[in-house]
């Protein structure tokens, strides 16, 4: 196998948030107007952490509550942006560029495709990636399972990561 080939690695990351009176809906950093957002320990991303922890899949460096432990009052309200970035960090400190990242969130409301590029914008500043390297996209689930009743919203991402130093690309 080519060596360029040999260095390649992907990532899977999901995750799922419940929604909460009183919360602020964030989704890929862009507040988005709702009658209710989601709850967690930080600003409750879904999107954001599921693709920081594809990232973190991709270098096998374990996952974001290993990073960033729920239990630990410096991520409360954190602003799941700067976790992305951090992150985006800790894999070229692994020595991995980020070539490529998509995504899917799962919510049955609001339409998020209004916000689709500017969610892309910003992760894409956040991981130091092009733009055109992000992915963002929305399903419903017809009104099936938790994200179909509305109880919450899932997220779902992929990304590929190249060992580049030294190599030829
Ligand atoms: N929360 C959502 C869900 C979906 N979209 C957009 O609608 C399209 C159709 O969704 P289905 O679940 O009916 O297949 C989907 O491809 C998205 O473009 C959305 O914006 N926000
Ligand atoms: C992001 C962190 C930060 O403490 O908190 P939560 O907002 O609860 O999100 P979760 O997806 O459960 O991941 C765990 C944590 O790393």
């Amino acid at each position: 196998m080519p060596a360029a080939l040999a260095s390649l690695k992907t990532g899977l990351g999901f995750d799922v948030h419940a929604f909460a009176e009183g919360r602020k809906l964030i989704l890929g950093g862009v507040d988005i107007p709702h009658d209710r957002g989601l709850l967690g320990h930080s600003d409750a991303d879904v999107l954001a952490h599921a693709i920081s922890d594809a990232l973190l899949g991709a270098v096998r460096g374990g996952d974001i509550g290993k990073l960033f432990p729920d239990t630990d009052p410096v991520y409360k309200d954190a602003d799941s942006l700067k976790l992305l970035a951090a992150v985006a960090e800790f894999v070229r400190s692994c020595g991995f560029e980020i070539l490529d990242v998509d995504s899917v969130i799962a919510a049955q409301a609001p339409k998020l495709s209004p916000y689709r590029d500017a969610m892309r914008e910003n992760l894409a500043r956040a991981m130091g990636v092009a733009v055109e390297s992000v992915g963002v996209k929305a399903t419903t689930t017809e009104w099936l399972g938790f994200e179909g009743r509305e109880e919450g919203i899932s997220a779902r991402a992929v990304c590929l990561v190249c060992r580049c130093s030294g190599q030829e690309r």
